[in-house]
């Protein structure tokens, strides 16, 4: 036995010295007992799973291991895998990668140990393995990220300061929102250079953490967009209801079990608290430093979150035990907000949603009803386009909705609506100033109407008339 295991050990070392190839082998568990998963075994998995075994680019192996484990049979999407003893092939670096998997029963057990063997070329594989496994690397952790099942978690009851949650599968992503796009995008490019930003903030110091402000009336989207950003993101969404929370001591321990790569939402600021009649009272005692502990332990003593408390948990030194956070706050009325609260470093990104433009409710009705070109689309843009018609996106997607079978009355029904509330907008500038001119008070009348101002209302007068001609032929 001895002789045989000498001679092929001799074999391997020959073989090994004229092969014109390095072998690498990543097995899937190490240590003597192999009970250490090894996390670049699950890299290649994933990176074979997803970049070469699905990819319409190259031909697939001539065979693949399909599996759909039985806790994963809601999901309904089968794994596939690279079958033991086949090999597949990746380019990089103007150089061919082969990976093969190994499947080995061992002797006198059905324990099965398996792992990836990587082939590189010998004269290149020094200077290629480091650069290809950071490859593999990042792709892996790329696409872990984004299959990951993520979570929606909310605070329970007031009298405990714990999470619950629920997996996270709200429907709304960028491509679904109607927005600006120009607004669109520079949301867009600012979360994509806040999550890359790792490097970034460590070079300047800075807890890697954002806060955005969302303000805007009822169903002008501001959830949505909330969602969009966790769906593009790809973060668990944490959403804090302030007014069960009890103490500034609470508000920490829930925020200290928040995770990294998370979105702490906290909608309707100012109906949570009343923070500025708060503060107001307070602005004597705090200085330009507003998160002062013995303030918030004051508080706690009193039992209720306060401003100084909400702003430990936005960029006191707490808010920076996680990394890769973003802060969201929204609220339908901004002016009710304490300016201390909307400063950059608390909230970087002040984000103003309001009545549906004119692209947004093509790109509406063009999703719900599949209208891109219509003549009552062009008037209702038109309303829009001259000002005073103002509908949500909500209110637009509820007309579609309700229209849906009908594209033809969804535009027209839109249409009219539009033309609707600009009259009724005019009819109230009108009164204004119709108002105004009438208005006997000295104030008013010593400032008097030039022939300018009365040229105007005659002026708004005539486009009020004409708009409600205008709405009867709609
Ligand atoms: N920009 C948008 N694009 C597409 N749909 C939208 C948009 N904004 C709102 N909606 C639709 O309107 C509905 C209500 O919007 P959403 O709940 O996001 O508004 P909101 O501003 O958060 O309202 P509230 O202040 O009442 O919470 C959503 O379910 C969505 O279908």
């Amino acid at each position: 036995t001895q002789l045989l295991s000498l001679l092929h050990s001799l074999w391997q070392s020959l073989q090994d010295s004229l092969t014109p190839y390095s072998y690498f082998d990543v097995p899937e568990f190490l240590g003597s007992a192999a009970v250490e998963p090894n996390a670049l075994y699950r890299h290649v998995h994933l990176y074979l799973h997803r970049s070469l075994l699905l990819s319409s680019s190259s031909p697939p192996p001539p065979r693949l291991t399909l599996s759909l484990p039985n806790s994963d049979a809601a999901a309904a999407k089968p794994s596939v895998s690279l079958s033991p003893n086949h090999s597949v092939s990746d380019a990089f670096d103007g150089h061919r990668a082969v990976w093969t998997h190994h499947a080995d029963t061992l002797q006198d057990s059905l324990e099965e140990r398996r792992s990836f063997s990587l082939r590189l070329p010998k004269r290149h594989a020094a200077a290629l393995l480091p650069a290809y496994l950071a490859h593999l690397a990042a792709a892996a952790g790329h696409l872990e990220r984004s299959s990951r099942a993520r979570r929606l978690h909310t605070n329970g009851a007031a009298s405990s300061a714990a999470w619950s949650s629920v997996p996270f599968c709200h429907p709304s992503t960028f491509d679904t929102l109607a927005l600006d796009p120009g607004l669109k995008s520079r949301i867009v490019d600012d979360l994509t250079a806040f999550a890359d930003g790792r490097e970034f903030y460590r070079r300047t110091g800075r807890p890697w953490k954002r806060g955005y402000l969302l303000h805007g009336p009822p169903g002008s989207g501001k959830s949505s967009l909330i969602a969009a950003m966790a769906n593009h993101l790809r973060y668990d969404v944490f959403d804090l209801e302030l007014t069960r929370v009890n103490t500034n001591a609470d508000l920490r321990a829930l925020l200290i079990q928040t995770t990294n790569r998370s979105l702490i939402v906290i909608e309707d600021i100012d109906c949570s608290l009343h923070l500025t009649g708060d503060r107001g009272t307070k602005r004597r005692r705090l200085d330009d430093d507003d998160s002062s502990d013995s303030d918030s332990d004051g508080e706690n003593q009193r039992g209720k979150v306060t401003l100084s408390g909400l702003l430990n948990f936005t960029d006191g030194l707490w808010s920076c035990c996680g990394e890769e956070r973003i802060i969201v706050f929204t609220t339908n009325h901004v002016d009710g907000i304490d300016p201390a609260l909307l400063r950059p470093g608390r909230m970087d990104v002040h984000v103003r949603l309001g009545a549906c433009g004119a692209h947004a409710m093509r790109e509406l009705v063009s999703r719900y009803v599949g209208v891109e070109d219509h003549e009552m689309l062009d008037a209702a843009e038109g309303c829009i386009r001259d000002g005073g018609a103002e509908m949500t996106p909500a209110e637009v997607g509820e007309l579609l909705l309700r229209n849906r079978d009908d594209p033809d009355a969804a535009v027209t029904e839109l249409a009219v609506e539009m033309k609707a509330r600009q009259s009724e907008a005019d009819g109230l500038r009108w009164e204004d100033s119709a108002a105004e001119l009438s208005d006997e008070s000295p104030r008013k009348k010593g400032r008097g109407l030039g022939w300018e101002g009365k040229v105007r209302i005659l002026g708004r007068l005539r486009s009020l008339t004409k708009s409600e001609s205008g709405r009867r032929g709609v």
